[in-house]
């Protein structure tokens, strides 16, 4: 009988649940041996391995986080780390691992990959900066958590008439910034991909105001600058009550959205009929809502674009 082994790594995702159970049920479904991997990289590591039956991936497709856990091991980026790593997937006889996690997590199962396992990655970050994909596991959640909050905040900024400046997560990346910008319709998007402006910005918040809007939000990628810094400045050249809100660690929880279940189960499916078909080595993705797969060396070769059309409309729409 196949074994195969599936492992949640780096930052958590909504959605990763969902992919688990996926990759569970269809892999049983074809008679494989499965096998959950505790702690990403470091219990590869550690071998710390659970058996996966039906039973252990029911009740978790609406779960945000990861069931399996997750972290970051620096231990895995040394030869020695990923020798022990590939030792213990060897003595337990896994065929086949499925790494869900980002662009790091996808380094560590190009390691994998080099060392002889046959290894597939599954895109799972809500930072959306994954190469040669439309979409990761769990952006579309953070999207509308992120969209949610930002109304709240409007809400009490309204009836306090101030300005504010809100950090959203993403890493190098904007893509949560400016989407979440462009459904909130907010009056400002800052983002890494594009050179700040803060005197404009300043400039357009103090019309708004003095046109007579009662509130005015600006959102801020992490990759882009802080929220207490551009919050300050912006005080500074508008003389506006200005408040700074970092959204951290809560948009990256939360039962995933409709989107992230049937996208996530899409590509935990995709696997098996991968391995079916021979292919190994590959990150699957999205692409003009195709399922794709890309060879490792393909995916870190690409370059992680975000649709800068969509920072146009914004700015024809502000
Ligand atoms: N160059 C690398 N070689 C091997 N493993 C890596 C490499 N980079 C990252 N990893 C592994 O992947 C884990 C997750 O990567 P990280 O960048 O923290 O998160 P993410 O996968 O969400 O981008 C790291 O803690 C490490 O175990
Ligand atoms: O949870 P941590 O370790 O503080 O890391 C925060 C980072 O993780 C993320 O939430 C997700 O990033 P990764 O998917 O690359 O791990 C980033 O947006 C953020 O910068």
């Amino acid at each position: 009988m196949k074994k195969i082994a599936i492992l949640t790594s780096g930052g958590d995702s909504q959605g990763m649940n969902s992919a688990i159970r996926a990759v569970t049920r269809s892999a049983l479904a074809n008679n494989f041996e499965v096998y959950g991997v505790r702690r990403g990289f470091k219990g590869l590591i550690d071998n710390d391995f659970v058996k996966l039956g039906t039973k252990e991936v029911s009740d978790i497709l609406y779960r945000g986080g990861t069931f399996l856990q997750s972290a970051r091991s620096e231990s895995f980026k040394t030869p020695e780390g990923q020798a022990k790593g590939v030792e213990n997937l060897k003595a337990k006889g896994i065929d086949y691992v499925v790494v869900i996690g980002g662009d790091g997590s996808y380094r560590g199962a190009q390691a994998l990959h080099r060392h002889g396992i046959k290894t597939y990655g599954l895109p799972g970050t809500i930072d959306n900066d994954i190469p040669l994909t439309d979409y990761t596991i769990g952006f579309d959640t953070t999207l509308n958590l992120v969209t949610d909050l930002v109304g709240n905040l409007r809400d009490t900024m309204s009836s306090h008439e101030r300005v504010s400046v809100i950090e959203t997560m993403g890493r190098n990346c904007g893509d949560i910034a400016l989407q979440a910008g462009i459904a909130s319709g907010v009056d400002a998007i800052l983002i890494p991909e594009v050179e700040p402006d803060l005197e404009k910005v300043a400039a357009s918040v103090k019309a708004g105001f003095d046109r007579g809007k009662s509130h005015s939000i600006i959102i801020v990628a992490e990759g882009a600058g802080e929220a207490p810094e551009v919050a300050k400045k912006i005080k500074e050249l508008s003389g506006l009550d200005t408040r700074a809100t970092v959204l951290g660690h809560i948009q990256r929880g939360g039962s995933p959205s409709s989107f992230d279940r049937v996208f996530s189960s899409r590509l935990g499916h995709r696997v098996i009929e991968l391995i079916q078909e021979g292919i190994t080595g590959v990150g699957l993705g999205i692409e003009s809502n195709q399922l794709t797969h890309h060879t490792f060396d393909e995916i870190f070769n690409a370059k992680n674009t975000i649709d800068l059309k969509l920072y146009q409309i914004f700015q024809d729409l502000v």
